[in-house]
């Protein structure tokens, strides 16, 4: 008898930036406990999954060159991750990324993809996998991951994988610049211990306002309290950035941050049409590679044909 062969499944998940980002001590596992308030933008990736005689990883699109394809794959630790976890030894699947996150750029693409591939693999083996059980998996494989399954805007803590939603009524229209490299993550966090050594960088407040902003919906009110602890430390290691940050509030941005890690830069703006404007003026003043403008909060990893069944269901929102 001929096996019947699943068709390809794909899924589309977004990038994040970190509206409020507070980093805590270095703890004994070499990562820093977080409280960061997490917010999906429309910049996406789509990872495609077959079974395939040959498995593998190929990638396409933005900073395709710097993607390794082999076993230090985000999305490929993501194949081995929930095969092991189910029972599959030598999993037969190919998986395609087309990448539109910027590699190494702070806005958690790696991280997206794996989660990309937890999701497009329920679907393909056709696995009856809860929500926490797929989280679970996505946590060990990175700090970033559990969020990318989930999308919308969330507070996260611990190591930024323990997450709960946060409400979030409107749309925030975004301008993004994308730098000419990325930076490592470690990197940045480590400059940020060396800086706090040495001096006082600037310690972000609490989370509360940026919450109550969120759910008044009012894009001026956010943008005064748009914070990263990391900024400094990213500033440090890439001093241009500096630029790039003035550049985007001359354009008429609302404010700017630096998105996580960095180097891409996020800037908050008061609507669609003057999100347009700032890109078309900041993509003119040379300060980085690409513009692209984003909007958020949007979901997590979907599935973009019908096979919506075994989307994770989303955890409860708490006002
Ligand atoms: C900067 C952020 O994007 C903000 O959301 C994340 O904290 C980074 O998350 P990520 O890229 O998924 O990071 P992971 O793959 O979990 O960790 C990579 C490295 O970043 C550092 N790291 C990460 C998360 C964290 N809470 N503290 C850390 O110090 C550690 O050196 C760790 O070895
Ligand atoms: N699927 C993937 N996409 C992009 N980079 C990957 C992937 N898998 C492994 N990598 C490696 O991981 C490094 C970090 O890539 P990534 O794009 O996830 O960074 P990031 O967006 O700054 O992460 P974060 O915001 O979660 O800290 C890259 O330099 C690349 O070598």
């Amino acid at each position: 008898m001929l096996a019947v062969v699943p068709p390809p499944v794909t899924v589309r998940v977004p990038s994040k930036i970190n509206l409020h980002l507070s980093v805590g001590d270095l703890r004994e596992d070499g990562f820093h406990d977080l409280t960061t308030v997490f917010h999906a933008l429309s910049l996406t990736d789509e990872v495609t999954v077959a079974v395939a005689e040959e498995p593998g990883v190929e990638v396409y699109g933005e900073g395709e060159a710097s993607v390794p394809t082999g076993a230090n794959n985000l999305a490929w630790r993501a194949v081995q991750a929930l095969a092991a976890h189910v029972g599959k030894p030598d999993p037969k699947v190919r998986v395609v990324l087309r990448k539109g996150i910027p590699v190494a750029g702070g806005m958690a693409g790696g991280s997206a993809d794996a989660a990309g591939t937890l999701v497009a693999l329920t679907a393909l083996w056709k696995l009856d996998l809860g929500r926490d059980e797929l989280a679970g998996i996505a946590a060990k494989l990175g700090s970033d991951v559990p969020f990318a399954l989930y999308g919308g805007t969330a507070l996260g803590t611990g190591r930024g994988e323990q997450l709960v939603p946060v409400l979030s009524r409107h749309t925030f229209h975004w301008v993004l610049a994308f730098d000419q490299r990325g930076l490592s993550t470690p990197r940045v966090y480590e400059e940020l211990d060396r800086l706090r050594e040495i001096g006082d960088p600037p310690r972000v407040g609490s989370h509360a306002p940026v919450v109550e902003a969120l759910a008044s919906g009012d894009p001026r009110q956010l943008a005064l309290l748009l914070g990263n602890d990391l900024q400094a430390a990213a500033v440090s290691l890439r001093p241009g950035l500096r630029r790039t940050l003035r550049a985007g509030v001359n354009a008429g941005a609302l404010a700017g941050t630096v998105s996580g890690s960095g180097p891409t830069c996020a800037f908050l703006c008061a609507d669609a049409e003057s999100a347009l404007a700032v890109a078309a003026e900041l993509a003119g003043a040379g300060v980085c590679r690409t513009v692209r403008v984003a909007h958020g909060p949007v979901p997590g990893a979907r599935l973009t044909g019908g096979e919506e069944l075994h989307r994770p269901t989303p955890p409860q929102v708490h006002a």
